[in-house]
């Protein structure tokens, strides 16, 4: 199959063709033949991107399934041009040991849902890495689910026997959310300060037991001037973002939707959200990643924290090229290359992130001239809602590629 369009990769843009057989890239140039596919100088044609934390709620016990499965997940990912996505793992059966990993392996095999899906392993108080090669997430202090430490301490002595591993954070400090629990708001109960303080000791641990690290969903802009003095010493840690720190803010909060915009971290000030949207351009900040946290609606009026994004991914990136002007190679570094980076040694044979020979030939198309409205009844989530509803992204999904196949 031939696929023709304007290319996208972080080093510039060409108008080229693609030539797939099977499931694979075989070859790129401008003679290769006449096109199947044929698209537009409206369109640009991506690496499949890659959404490197979501939540698919799906494990042996099934005890989640109402808010979304594996195969819910990857329909609600192709809508939004998601083509690998890499689940947490704060089941409620979740895969801390190499046994309950297996388990829930075997189990999204047994769903065998259209789009890839990589696995965390957890790290809870006491447990040990396991027998391969997997990346793992800790949370430092309670959010959704029982997954969590209670003290840092604690965190340090589990950590000390993943010496080298890719761990990945939630930063939010245990101790600081305590001595704010009674606090009147949601934000006001989880205050910047507790990232800030939970960055600094995420990068001490990174460096202490020379981890390969990642901060997750990140949201504060005084915590990134300590990631970068980190890295400029040779601490290995790169960062995640999500839509939600970049397009809302407090000032958007209103008593009826405060149920709707309630996450963790939650949404902070104007200027961190500004801060993110500057760090995500500079590089600071290295994966489009949406903490996809399926809830009900009523499970999120009842003050549960999450919100879900798949089905948006897209159309939000169309945002940040057309309205917020990030160039088209910057989303090609953070939606495709460096989400590809991050997973492929774990998803072998396959190989996720470039329009190269030998990368796995799935394409997330955007046409940046077909505008989106956001509307409850387009999702495919089965918690069946969007925190963008009624809002308009200026550009769409024009096609999807997964493994050698057109799916959208
Ligand atoms: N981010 C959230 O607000 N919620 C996540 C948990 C998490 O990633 O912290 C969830 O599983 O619902």
């Amino acid at each position: 199959m031939i696929i023709q369009g304007t290319l996208v990769s972080s080093s510039g843009t060409s108008h080229s063709q693609i030539r797939l057989e099977g499931n694979q890239i075989v070859e790129t140039g401008s003679n290769l033949g006449k096109a199947d596919y044929s698209f537009s100088d409206d369109c640009l044609v991506f690496a499949g991107m890659g959404d490197i934390h979501i939540h698919a709620r799906d494990d042996v016990g099934e005890s989640q399934i109402y808010k979304e499965d594996f195969c819910t997940a990857a329909a609600a990912a192709i809508n939004g041009g998601v083509v690998h996505a890499a689940d947490m793992p704060n089941n409620p059966v979740p895969p801390i040991t190499d046994e309950s990993y297996h388990d829930k392996l075997k189990h999204l095999e047994q769903r065998n849902p259209a789009i890839h899906f990589t696995l965390y392993a957890g790290i809870g108080p006491g447990t040990r890495p396991l027998s391969f090669a997997v990346p793992y997430k800790a949370y430092m202090g309670p959010s959704v689910g029982d997954l969590f430490f209670r003290t840092l301490e604690q965190l340090d002595e589990t950590l000390s026997h993943y010496r080298g591993c890719n761990v990945s954070f939630h930063c939010e400090d245990p101790i600081l959310l305590d001595e704010h629990a009674n606090a009147a708001t949601h934000e006001a109960r989880r205050p910047a300060e507790c990232e800030i303080s939970a960055t600094r000791f995420a990068l001490q641990m990174i460096e202490k037991y020379e981890l390969r690290g990642k901060l997750c969903h990140y949201s504060v802009g005084e915590g990134l001037p300590l990631i970068r003095e980190a890295r400029s010493r040779g601490v290995k840690v790169t960062c995640e973002v999500t839509p939600h720190h970049l397009y809302f803010d407090q000032s958007d909060l209103t008593d009826e939707n405060r149920g709707k915009m309630q996450m963790n971290p939650p949404l902070r000030t104007v200027s961190d959200r500004k801060a993110m949207l500057a760090a995500l351009r500079d590089g600071t900040l290295d994966y489009l990643a949406t903490d996809h946290a399926p809830h009900t609606l009523d499970e999120n009026e009842q003050g549960i924290s999450g919100q879900p994004h798949l089905d948006t991914y897209g159309a939000f990136v169309t945002w940040l090229i057309l309205d917020q002007k990030f160039t088209p190679e910057q989303a090609a570094l953070f939606c495709s290359e460096n989400p590809g980076d991050f997973v492929n040694p774990y998803v072998s044979p396959k190989k996720f992130g470039r329009i190269e020979a030998g990368y796995t030939a799935s394409l997330t198309v955007l046409n940046l001239r077909q505008p989106v409205t956001i509307k409850r009844e387009d999702m495919q989530t089965k918690c069946g809602w969007s925190p963008f509803e009624g809002i308009t992204f200026p550009g769409s999904i024009e096609a999807v590629f997964i493994e050698g196949k057109r799916v959208r």
